[in-house]
Formats: structure tokens, C-alpha cells, sequence
């Protein structure tokens, strides 16, 4: 009688033990993120489905192997001082931050952007790590699109504005830093309001697309050319003083005054443009020099048009 109580206590006890392994078994393979642990000699022991799915191994393949065979070269060397440090800690979890994003590398070796958590727990006295791993690819590729869309101009697929204050900071940077000159050049089609009112705004928006394509033909792929607003574009000319500054300016000039597109009548459209040319100067600061180019600008125009700025 007693030994039955025993054994049906011991049953229970041994459903209660199974129902628990089954439960976390389920918990961690219906995760929708990467759920991975390894012991101190950073040796992978569990790798659950969603691993599976994000590294293309299964877990029989690389159970027992070493956790960085999932990682990028360069984080391999520094990883199990990072893991030493952590174990060392108070910390029981946190986020793996880095400065650089962190890529994992998947069997067929192509890499991905993962944001990793890590955390500790002590099995039989000994310390493993939970590693749980999200794949942000979409949530990257999300960013970079937006990030494209502020930066770009939709007409043109020129940088815009927003992309040219961030690049003329950097350049200015550079000047200070290491006397390196550079050039600013504003640029305006004439008599715009002319070409849309005569052949409509469509037309006017394909001189604008011609304008931006033939223009960026005379640049160097080093300067930059954006669309500043309207019928207005400015460019940035990166080592390169004021006369070499004008000389690409009247490149662009004459370039523009021989193209032409079609009316809807298939009449030849032309066009031209008026330069302002700018070179930093000592008491500059970005928007002095962008301004200096706008006052060229205006005396180009005064002048009669289709000039670049003396
Ligand atoms: N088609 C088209 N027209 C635009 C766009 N943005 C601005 N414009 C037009 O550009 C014209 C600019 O006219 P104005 O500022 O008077 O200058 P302009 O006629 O070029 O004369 P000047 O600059 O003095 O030579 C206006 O008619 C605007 O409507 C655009 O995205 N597409």
C-alpha cells in the first residue's frame, strides 16, 4: 500500500517533469525568434526551429559546434572576450551593442542584420548563454528606403536638399581640417515659367529630367549634384578651386544649351542655364558660400542668361 502511494507520487511527479519539458519545448520552437544556447566553451546545445529557419542549419548539424561559426569574421576573435566579460558580470541579460551593425553569416555564408539579446543561466552549476536572435534584414532594407526617399528628389532621382546640407557639413569639415578647397555652383534653368506655359508642365518636367541627366554627364563622380527646389540645382565641387570651379560650369552651360527634348507636337524644346559659381573662403561658413553662389547666380542672370558668374 505504501509502496503504491510512493510510485504514484513518483508518476505524478514524472508528468509534472514531462508536461514542463514539453511545455518549454513548444514555447521555444513556435518562437518567431532565433532561440539559441551555448555552454562556456561557446558550444551551441540547443537550436530551435526558428534558427533553423533564419541560419539554414539544422539543429543536429550544428549542435556541439562553436556558436561563431554563425558570425562574421571580424567579430569571431573578439567574441569570447565579450562572453568572458559577461559572465563575469552582474548582468543577467542585455543587448549585444556595437557600434557597427551586427551581421550574422548563414550556411550558404550570406550575411544578414540580426539585433542579438544574450543572457545567463546556471544549469547544474555551470553557466551557459541564451542567445536570442532577431533577423532585421526587412526592418533594414524598411530604413534604407525611407532614408533614400528623404534624400532624393522624385523627378530627377537626384539627391535633393536634406541630402546636400549633410554633405556640404562634411566637406566644410574638411576644409577646415585639412585646407582642402572646394566649390559651390548654382545653377538655374531661364525662363522655366516660358517652357511650362508654352508646352505644359509635363514637358517642362522632362527639360528638368534631360537638365539633371546631362548636367551629372559633365560632373566628375566625386561632385555632387542636387536638386535645390523647383528649376533650381546646386552642385558641390570637392577639391577644386574657382577657375577649374568655372571652367565645369561653362562645360555644363554649353552642354545644356545643345540639348533639346520633344513638345507633345514633337517640336524640339531647348533650354539653358545660368551659373554661380563660389569658392570657400577663409570667413565662410556653409550657408555664406551657398549664398555667394545665389548672388552669382543673380549677376549670371542679370547679364543676360545662359552665363556662368565672373
Ligand atoms: N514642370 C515643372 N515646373 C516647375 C517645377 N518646379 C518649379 N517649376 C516652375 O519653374 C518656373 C520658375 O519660374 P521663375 O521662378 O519665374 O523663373 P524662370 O521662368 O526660370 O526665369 P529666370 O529664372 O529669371 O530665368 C515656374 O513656372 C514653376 O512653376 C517642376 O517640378 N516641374
Amino acid at each position: 500500500m505504501i509502496i503504491g502511494i510512493h510510485m504514484s507520487d513518483k508518476q505524478e511527479l514524472q508528468n509534472e517533469i514531462n508536461n514542463a519539458s514539453t511545455r518549454f519545448s513548444s514555447v521555444i520552437d513556435a518562437a518567431f525568434d532565433g532561440i539559441i544556447t551555448m555552454d562556456d566553451k561557446q558550444r551551441i546545445q540547443l537550436f530551435n526551429h526558428a534558427s533553423e529557419n533564419i541560419f539554414g542549419y539544422s539543429a543536429n548539424e550544428i549542435i556541439g559546434k562553436s556558436i561563431t561559426k554563425l558570425m562574421q569574421k571580424k567579430f569571431r576573435s573578439s567574441h569570447s572576450n565579450y562572453i568572458k566579460q559577461f559572465a563575469d558580470s552582474d548582468i543577467q541579460s542585455r543587448d549585444m551593442l556595437s557600434r557597427v551593425m551586427i551581421m550574422a553569416v548563414k550556411k550558404d555564408k550570406s550575411e544578414f542584420p540580426v539585433e542579438i539579446t544574450i543572457s545567463k543561466i546556471s544549469i547544474n552549476g555551470k553557466i551557459e548563454f541564451t542567445a536570442i536572435i532577431r533577423d532585421i534584414s526587412n526592418r533594414i532594407a524598411f530604413i534604407e528606403k525611407l532614408q533614400h526617399q528623404v534624400n532624393t528628389d522624385n523627378l530627377t532621382g537626384l539627391y535633393n536638399r536634406n541630402y546636400f546640407d549633410t554633405q556640404i557639413k562634411d566637406i566644410y569639415h574638411q576644409y577646415k581640417r585639412f585646407g582642402h578647397s572646394f566649390c559651390v555652383l548654382m545653377l538655374d534653368l531661364d525662363k522655366f515659367k516660358v517652357v511650362n506655359d508654352t508646352y505644359g508642365h509635363l514637358i517642362g518636367d522632362k527639360v528638368l529630367q534631360e537638365f539633371a541627366k546631362k548636367a551629372q554627364e559633365v560632373l566628375r563622380e566625386v561632385d555632387l549634384l542636387v536638386r535645390f527646389g523647383g528649376e533650381e540645382f546646386i552642385a558641390l565641387l570637392p577639391n577644386t578651386q574657382l577657375e577649374a570651379a568655372k571652367d565645369v560650369a561653362n562645360r555644363i552651360r554649353n552642354c545644356i544649351s545643345q540639348q533639346m527634348v520633344l513638345s507633345q507636337n514633337h517640336e524640339p524644346v531647348t533650354f539653358t542655364v545660368s551659373i554661380g559659381v563660389a569658392e570657400i573662403a577663409t570667413d565662410d561658413d556653409t550657408e555664406s558660400i551657398v549664398k555667394r553662389a545665389d548672388e552669382g547666380l543673380y549677376r549670371a542672370k542679370k547679364s543676360g542668361r545662359n552665363r556662368v558668374s565672373d
